[in-house]
């Protein structure tokens, strides 16, 4: 786990500098770590694109984000001055493998500047078809050697399915040490899902109620209430499923059903996590019916604006099959789970954004209360929730004060709002982590492949089934009805949680 101390002299290659996720996220975040006193004391940064930009040019970009996206908005005091001065662009083909020598020289003059081996972090902030490509040419620099650590870091989605995340996984061991590789997910970075592990390990109170004899099912929700945002030619190859379920929403499933780590060493955790995905019962393709549902949302209204539907999105194909929602119904095999359903469920133009977690219990066992009580009687209920509210609720029954015995659900919560000023965001935590070289919270290659395994039969059932309802959700709604069904056939709903 982190120490309280800086990581060692470190040069960050971003290759997608000029891309959106470095823009609203990654150089918000290493700005965050440098004004927190995290970032080493001898740092550099390449942004890596073919686009053509002066080190002056990048930089205003970059601000640009800053100013927009981060949690801090603009430069911060004269800060970002000293910061940018470790920044620069390299301008160059990822695919040319004659322009990495523009790499090996700024590893060689930052040596000579520094008068230490910097460890040296490849950041493929960039679509996942150059993956192979980039990763190959970096292996063939061979900067893997006892002087420099080098690592390399990528980004979701972590192959196309599960054939394909193999042949990833196979290429990038061929030149890289499983300890060198991470593979980021970046919900696993954020505060509130990192809480799920102290919240379950930290508190003898909840081990003893955290199985099949207390909890009558678990729903997980991941609700955006954005569309797609100019991202339809990255999303006509990926859909909901592939897109929140294989990743973010199974490694959150993971942290809530797994069983108690021995220590936090990095293989320990993830050993834990991959013993849930193996237990994921297989759905066969005669019951993704009744496990799976899928939507696309229509033209419609959010926020009092009409919006398109997703088929006449730019770059989306008039007639797609693509879901922007998913729902499923996963059991888990094994002694703590066996008959507990799980629920989850993502979507695009959702009602609003929240995610959340809730464990709801079962009934007591007997209602010794006076019959009238019986209409306010509900069962217990813990709910983690991720975003935009950060905190963890218990809801429980309490006598309502007057001379009846009548009852009233209260919510007892804890609010990381209120209790932590400035969390970090997720991309801070992780890249820290990647500089020190801290695999904890990335996935580990044989995690991916299970989780893969996990949604593939969904997913070939959906390819070569094209749905005839689409689409079939407005905008603003919580998704397509058939997600009710999914839920109601063993008599639960979903449950929304409001937003603050
Ligand atoms: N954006 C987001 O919010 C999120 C993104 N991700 C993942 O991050 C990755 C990047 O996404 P995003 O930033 O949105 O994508 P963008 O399309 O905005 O950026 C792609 C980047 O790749 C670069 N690039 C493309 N071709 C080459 C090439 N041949 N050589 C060198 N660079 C190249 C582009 O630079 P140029 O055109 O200048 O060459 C650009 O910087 C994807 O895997 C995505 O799934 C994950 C989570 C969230
Ligand atoms: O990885 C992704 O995540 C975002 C949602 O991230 P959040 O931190 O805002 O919850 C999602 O919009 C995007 O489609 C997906 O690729």
């Amino acid at each position: 786990m982190k120490t309280n101390k800086r990581p060692p002299a470190s040069i960050l290659f971003i290759f997608g500098g000029s891309g959106d996720l470095n823009y609203r996220k990654l150089t918000p975040a290493l700005y965050n770590l440098f004004l927190d006193e995290w970032m080493p004391d001898n740092f550099a940064i390449a942004g890596i694109g073919r686009s053509s930009y002066s080190n002056e040019e990048y930089h205003g970009h970059l601000l640009d984000g800053i100013t927009k996206f981060s949690r801090r908005k603009g430069e911060q005091n004269g800060h970002w001055k000293d910061f940018s001065q470790h920044v620069s662009y390299l301008q160059m083909d990822g695919d040319d493998a004659a322009a990495y020598h523009k790499i090996t020289d700024l590893v060689k003059e930052k040596e000579a500047e520094w008068g230490q081996h910097p460890n040296v972090i490849f950041y493929l902030a960039v679509a996942p078809q150059l993956v192979p490509s980039i990763a190959t040419k970096l292996g063939a620099l061979n900067l893997c050697s006892d002087v420099h650590c080098t690592r390399i870091v990528v980004e979701k989605p972590f192959g196309h399915d599960l054939k394909s995340a193999h042949e990833l996984n196979a290429l990038l061991s061929s030149m890289f040490k499983e300890e060198q590789i991470f593979r980021i997910d970046h919900y696993l970075g954020k505060e509130t899902v990192q809480n799920i592990l102290a919240l379950r390990f930290a508190n003898a109170l909840f081990e003893p109620i955290w199985n099949r004899n207390y909890i009558d099912h678990i729903q997980i929700t991941a609700a955006e209430s954005v569309g797609l945002e100019g991202r339809g030619g990255y999303f006509e190859n990926s859909g909901a499923l592939r897109d929140m379920v294989q990743n973010h929403i199974l490694q959150i499933l993971c942290m809530v059903a797994m069983e108690a780590p021995v220590s936090f060493d990095a293989n320990e955790i993830r050993n834990k996590k991959v013993d849930v995905l193996n237990a994921i019962r297989r759905i066969t393709p005669d019951k993704v019916g009744e496990h799976a549902v899928r939507g696309q949302y229509s033209k419609g209204w959010k926020k009092g604006e009409e919006v398109v539907g997703y088929r006449e999105e730019k770059g989306v194909n008039p007639e797609s099959a693509i879901d922007t929602f998913a729902a499923a119904k996963f059991y888990i095999d094994n002694w703590r789970w066996q008959g507990v359903p799980i629920y989850v469920r993502t979507g695009k133009y959702l009602n609003q954004k929240a995610t959340h977690i809730t464990l709801q219990f079962k009934s007591a066992p007997h209602n010794a209360f006076p019959s009238e009580s019986a209409d306010t009687w509900h069962s217990n209920k813990l709910t983690i929730s991720i975003q935009p509210e950060m905190d963890i609720s218990i809801r429980f029954q309490v006598k309502r004060p007057g001379q009846t015995m009548t009852l009233d659900p209260v919510d007892m919560t804890f609010s990381y709002d209120t209790e932590a000023d400035h969390a970090p965001e997720a991309y801070e935590t992780l890249l820290l982590d990647a500089m020190e070289g801290d695999a904890t919270l990335f996935m580990r290659g044989d995690q991916v492949e299970a989780a893969w395994k996990v949604i593939m039969p969904i997913l070939e059932h959906w390819e070569s089934h094209k749905p005839a309802d689409f689409p079939n959700y407005t905008p603003d709604s919580w998704g397509p009805e058939a997600a009710d069904k999914l839920i109601a056939q063993e008599g639960h709903t979903w449950i929304n949680v409001p937003s603050a």
